[in-house]
């Protein structure tokens, strides 16, 4: 999104989270009540295959973050030029530019439910372990805390059904601000 286009009607939002906290499902669920454009970072890079390797250690491939940024530009133009906004879900938020983004949302699990969704989903217990680690540590709410304005950023809970649900409903309260004050 370049920073002199023309001035966005709807806002963009970021959810952002260790792995397994409800990212996409609360994004998705956003986009569904908001009628913001869901864009599932994840899901954008195996489409457009933005890796620069392999890391034969971790198993995993290495993202090529120049690339995912570019093709991310192109979605948030044509969304703005659309007249719309995008709800984006990723477990980073620092490879963004800050200005991209008018709210940062950081889905937080207790414990045991991210356990217990880590183990449903088959990870191995290294890969179990790493993730509770972070969640425990907090790194990505730190991540965000550094990357974004202190008042756009916020932590919230995503352990149940009715989280999620307030979680969208304040989502949709708080777009209805943003438009309001930037019309
Ligand atoms: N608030 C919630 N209450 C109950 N179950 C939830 C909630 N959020 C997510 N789940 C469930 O937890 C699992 C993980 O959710 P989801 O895939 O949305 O997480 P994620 O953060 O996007 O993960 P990843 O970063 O790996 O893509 C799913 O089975 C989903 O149905």
């Amino acid at each position: 999104m370049s920073e002199d286009g023309p001035k966005r009607q709807r806002p963009n939002v970021l959810i952002t989270g260790t792995p397994g906290v409800g990212k996409t499902s609360t994004a998705s669920l956003i986009s569904e009540r908001v009628g913001l454009e869901h864009v599932n970072v994840g899901e954008l890079i195996v489409q457009h295959q933005c890796y620069e390797g392999r890391d034969e250690d971790l198993e995993t491939n290495v993202l090529d973050e120049d690339k995912l940024l570019d093709v991310m530009e192109v979605i948030l133009d044509k969304a703005a030029e659309d007249g719309t906004g995008i709800v984006a879900d990723f477990h980073m938020c620092e490879i963004f530019p800050e200005r991209w983004f008018d709210l940062v949302l950081v889905l937080r699990a207790s414990t045991d439910v991210l356990f217990d969704r880590l183990t449903k989903r088959g990870y191995n217990e290294k890969k179990r372990s790493e993730n509770m680690e972070a969640e425990i540590m907090q790194v990505i709410l730190e991540e965000a805390r550094e990357s974004y304005a202190p008042e756009i950023v916020h932590e919230v809970p995503s352990n149940t059904l009715d989280d999620m649900e307030t979680n969208a409903k304040r989502v949709a309260e708080w777009c209805k601000h943003w438009e309001k004050n930037n019309a």
